[in-house]
């Protein structure tokens, strides 16, 4: 049987950086590079949710409901923000796409449910993202 998915993306501007606490700010740099300094990304979330259709709309969610949740947990929290910040979750867990990836899929799943979020990117740029699937 075929499934259809439902698909948004959302963007945020935000700064992150890689520090292990552990480590001094030198032993950082050589550990990080460049990423070792707060530098900004335009973060793209992108959603894949599935369910059954609505037979009179031909939907599996209302996009109205998608941008209210996006915009609560996403936008409003990280847009401008510094990752490492932005909750105490990042002061022990270093904000990697692969990080945001769990952290973001394990925050909108209930948000969601009872349509099934089953896929979830997020992406620095083009070339550089992390995947997380259910
Ligand atoms: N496993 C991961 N490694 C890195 C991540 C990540 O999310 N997961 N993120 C970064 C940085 O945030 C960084 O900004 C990207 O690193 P960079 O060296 O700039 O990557 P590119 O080679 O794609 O950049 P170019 O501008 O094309 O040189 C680092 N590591």
């Amino acid at each position: 049987m075929s499934t259809v998915y439902f698909c948004r993306s959302v963007q945020f501007r935000a700064v992150h950086h890689y520090r292990l606490p552990e480590l001094t700010l030198a032993e950082n740099r050589r550990r990080f590079g460049p990423a070792a300094e707060p530098h900004e990304h335009l973060w793209t979330l992108t959603l894949w949710l599935t369910g059954p259709m609505e037979p009179g709309t031909g939907m599996i969610v209302d996009l109205v409901q998608v941008d209210e949740i996006l915009e609560a947990e996403v936008v409003a929290r990280f847009h401008n923000q510094h990752l490492n910040r932005v909750d105490p979750f990042f002061e022990s867990h270093q904000p990697s796409t692969e990080t945001l990836a769990l952290y973001f899929a394990e925050r909108l799943v209930p948000r969601f449910a009872p349509v099934r979020l089953a896929r979830l990117r997020i992406a620095e740029t083009d070339d550089l993202f992390a995947e997380w699937y259910a």
